[in-house]
This record gives structure tokens, sequence and C-alpha cells, in this order.
């Protein structure tokens, strides 16, 4: 059977926006550690200008909401909705799900960085849309500190690896950001934070898991290239 031809990659499902709104739009990242306020902090940019967009984290889709009436089920894929909690897998047991996990988190921010403006958003003057995180902090803070703690197996980060850069390259320029925000919180007030906030799937996260995510957001912001 002939290979069919690749499909252009830049906004295949989306129609295309014209040059000048492309090149006003600015795609800002805003990152930190687990309970450092990034959603909070988003919530606050959304209300403070018309002009901005705020692109949630789709922890709704991770954690697999049983619940027909809810808009989040409905945008579940099939797979997903026989799928079970992943996030709650995840931190049972790390060495079983990690790489599923992973896998899934940066699929689903591919999909948040390519997401297409509002109609609304696309009106505005200087558009800027803000992700929860980004592919980058999947790989050179979640995936790298998995990895290093044995719960990703070489085999397992290498292959990840390679479809990262693969995809990433694929989506070029569209999948590129501007800028990135980084909520720097100590891992001791990230703890209190995330007791206070009691979501169940992180009930059992030790100090040690915050100060080693903490670890690798600083070394990977202070110290290395963004790509
Ligand atoms: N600047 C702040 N001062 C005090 N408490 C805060 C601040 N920002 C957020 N919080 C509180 O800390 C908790 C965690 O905040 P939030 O859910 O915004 O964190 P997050 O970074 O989005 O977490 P996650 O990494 O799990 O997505 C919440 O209970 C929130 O009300
Ligand atoms: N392992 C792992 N990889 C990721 O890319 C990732 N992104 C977010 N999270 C976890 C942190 C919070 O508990 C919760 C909400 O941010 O989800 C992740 N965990």
């Amino acid at each position: 059977m002939a290979t069919p031809p690749k499909r252009p990659c830049s906004g295949p499902r989306s129609p295309p926006l014209d040059g000048s709104f492309s090149r006003r739009l600015k795609k800002i990242s805003i990152e930190g550690n687990i309970a450092a306020g990034k959603s909070t902090f988003v919530r606050l940019l959304q209300a403070a200008s018309d002009d901005w967009e705020v692109i949630p984290e789709p922890i709704a889709k991770w954690c697999n909401i049983q619940n027909d009436s809810d808009d989040v089920y409905q945008d579940l894929s099939s797979s997903q909705k026989s799928g079970g909690n992943l996030l709650q897998m995840l931190y049972d047991k790390p060495s079983r799900w990690s790489y599923t996990f992973q896998s899934y988190a940066c699929l689903s921010r591919v999909r948040a960085q390519l997401q297409s403006p509002s109609a609304k958003l696309q009106q505005a003057e200087n558009p800027v849309q803000f992700y929860e995180r980004s592919v980058y902090s999947d790989r050179y803070v979640f995936a790298s500190n998995l990895f290093e703690c044995g719960n990703l197996t070489e085999a397992e980060f290498s292959v990840y690896q390679d479809w990262h850069t693969w995809l990433l390259n694929q989506f070029e320029p569209d999948i590129t950001l501007d800028a990135i925000i980084y909520l720097r919180a100590p891992p001791q007030r990230c703890m209190q934070r995330l007791l206070h906030r009691g979501r169940d799937e992180e009930q059992g996260i030790p100090l040690e898991y915050l100060e080693q995510l903490h670890f690798k957001h600083e070394s990977w912001l202070y110290h290395r290239n963004l790509r």
C-alpha cells in the first residue's frame, strides 16, 4: 500500500491564522513546583486582561473524572474513559506507571500548546496565551527526575526523549514559547500548600519529592538551554 503524503503540521485541524495575528501572538508558560501557586496565578492573569487567554494543565483528564454530565468527561477519549485515574496510578506505583503517565501528560501538553486562540483572542491587539507548564518541564523536570529516581528505565527514557525531540521538530515554530515565568517557592512552603489544598491523589507525596523537583526546576531554568 502506498504511504499517504505527509500532512502539513501547522494547524491541520484549525483554520489558518492570518500572518499578522501569528506574529503578534505571544506564548508564555508558567512553571513551578507542585502547589507553588500556578493555577492561582493564571486565574489572576485571566481576569487581568481581555487580551490574555489561559490554557490550564489538564489534570482532570489525567484523573479521569467519571461523570457523564461533566464537560471534561465528554472530552475524554474512549481509551481514557476506561483507563482509570492515571495520576493516582502514578503516585501509587511510579515504576509501573511513569512511562504511561509521562507519555500522556506530554501528549496533552502538545495539544495545549497548539490550541487555536479563541475567537475573542483573535480580536485582541496584544494577544497572549498562557500555559500552565509546558512540553519542556514535562521532559527536563518530570521525566528527567523520574529517570534519575529509577522510575523510568534507560530504555523508556530514551524512547521518550526520541519521540519528544521528533515531535517538537515537527511542530516548530507553532509550539515554540516566547517566554517562561517561573514561580519560585521553597519546597517546605509547597508542602504546606499541598497539604492544605488536600487533593486526594497527592496525599502521600513526601517532602523529598518536592525537593527533587525544586532542584530540577532550578537546574533546568538557570543552567540549561531551553531546547
Ligand atoms: N501566593 C500564595 N500565597 C499563599 N497561598 C497560595 C498562594 N498561591 C497559591 N496558594 C495556595 O496554595 C495552594 C496551591 O496553589 P495552586 O493550586 O495554585 O498550585 P499549583 O502550582 O497550580 O499546583 P499544581 O502543581 O498541583 O498544579 C492552593 O491552596 C492555593 O490557594
Ligand atoms: N510525573 C509527573 N509528570 C508530569 O509531567 C506532571 N505534570 C504534572 N504532574 C503532577 C504534579 C501534581 O501532582 C499534579 C498537578 O500538577 O500533576 C506531573 N507529574
